[in-house]
């Protein structure tokens, strides 16, 4: 295992996710802001699926562990936590070889209100809760085959520091 690397988390905005996805918020005047992207998937096996997780147990005000990283070659994916609260996202590409790029990994803090989808094959982090548990409405296509959803196990120590106000 090599040295650890230390982060400091961003406040979480679409110009700044727009190479990973998109921040889900209403945006313009009228009662309804469609989402385009939400459903698209990039295998036609891939049938539109829903759940909730519960997340009982938020992040510790302690620097955040990355452990492991997923990616969904098939679908977007979108979040959407039914609490309004902050929570933890962080993103990165592929290497040329197929890896996650731990070097350049970009970790945000949303705000409450917005929710998160990740375009296909984006590597992040799961769904971290802040400020206290939540339930996450998690929408993605699903073929059923077994690459649904890829994990990497960091093969590096990677802390992030999300209290943005300590982070300064
Ligand atoms: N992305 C995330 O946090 N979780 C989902 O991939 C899931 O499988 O619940």
């Amino acid at each position: 295992m090599s040295a650890t690397i230390t982060m400091k988390a961003e406040p979480l905005t679409a110009e700044r996710f727009a190479a990973y996805g998109e921040v889900l918020t209403h945006a313009g005047d009228g009662r309804r802001h469609y989402v385009e992207r939400a459903f698209e998937t990039t295998d036609p096996a891939a049938r539109p699926t829903m759940w909730i997780n519960r997340i009982l147990h938020p992040a510790p005000a302690a620097p955040i562990l990355i452990d492991q990283v997923e990616r969904h070659p098939h679908s977007f994916q979108t979040l959407i936590p039914l609490h309004a609260a902050r929570f933890f996202v962080a993103v990165t590409h592929s290497l040329p070889d197929g890896t996650p790029d731990f070097d350049n990994l970009r970790p945000f803090v949303t705000e409450p209100g917005q929710g998160v989808i990740y375009h296909p094959n984006v590597w992040h982090f799961g769904f971290t809760a802040l400020d206290g548990p939540n339930e996450v409405v998690v929408m993605i296509g699903v073929t059923g085959r077994e690459d649904d959803c890829i994990v990497s196990v960091a093969d590096r120590r990677v802390e992030v520091e999300w209290d943005l106000a300590a982070a300064g």
